[in-house]
């Protein structure tokens, strides 16, 4: 992965104002050249700071109305459950200021149909062209997986689908997610992580050749690179050879 851009910041609380302002950034740039900022947000729960610190400082800082939100994956569950990526945004960002519009993935459906309509609504907002987000926020599992692109899952393999249902043997469940297609047809990727326990995985998926089927975030190339936002933590064994 020699085109991924790697900053590594002392704490996951710089991690989190740092991606703060690249999203600012991002924004501001979107919106000056297209009229409008079209990001896809990630789960789980490193982005929270980020989210929380968005809403808190630049709530003034970026042209909300402007800002159209999606989702990188979700998990088969409520939009109030304490499961779902949308009720951690909404919670954290999301209900604090007035996107555009806010697309989230119909986790409480059938998966299969949940994902059509996923699709369905990402073609019409994307007026049948194929889907160019401006950024795609994502983190990584400690088994390197990202959104919910899981090692040795059928989403791996599919590339003529904008976004899947994947069964997810190992958690016994199916999730929710955009492809990698998807995923890397984007302006620009940022992976946030942090914490100890993704520093083997990120040593795997930045500086071995290993199988992409073991490390699924191998599989995110977007052009010009992912920029990977790290905490010392999770950087702590990537010097090492
Ligand atoms: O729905 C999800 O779980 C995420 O999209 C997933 O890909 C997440 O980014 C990683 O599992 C890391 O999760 P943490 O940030 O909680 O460690």
């Amino acid at each position: 992965n020699n085109d991924a851009t790697v900053i590594v910041h002392d704490s996951a609380e710089d991690l989190a104002s740092a991606a703060v302002g690249d999203f600012v950034r991002r924004a501001e740039e979107a919106i000056g050249e297209r009229g409008r900022f079209v990001v896809a947000l990630a789960g789980g729960s490193t982005p929270i700071a980020t989210y929380e610190l968005l809403a808190k400082d630049a709530r003034d800082s970026v042209d909300w109305g402007r800002v159209h939100v999606f989702f990188g994956d979700e998990r088969t569950v409520p939009p109030d459950s304490e499961d779902s990526n949308f009720k951690m945004a909404n919670d954290a960002l999301l209900s604090h200021v007035s996107p555009a519009s806010v697309h989230r993935m119909r986790g409480e459906l059938d998966p299969a149909r949940a994902a059509e309509e996923y699709e369905r609504e990402l073609s019409e907002f994307f007026g049948g062209e194929r889907p160019v987000f401006d950024l795609i926020h994502l983190g990584i599992g400690d088994d390197g997986h990202t959104a919910s692109l899981f090692p040795n899952t059928d989403a791996l393999d599919v590339s003529d689908r904008l976004a899947v249902e994947n069964r997810v043997e190992k958690l016994d469940t199916t999730r929710l997610t955009l492809t990698k297609e998807t995923i890397n047809a984007a302006r620009a990727v940022v992976f946030l992580v942090a914490g100890e326990g993704k520093a083997g995985a990120l040593k795997e998926i930045l500086k071995s050749d290993a199988d992409p089927h073991e490390f699924p975030s191998k599989l995110i190339r977007p052009a010009g690179g992912p920029v990977w936002m790290l905490d010392r933590a999770a950087a702590s064994k990537l010097e090492a050879g």
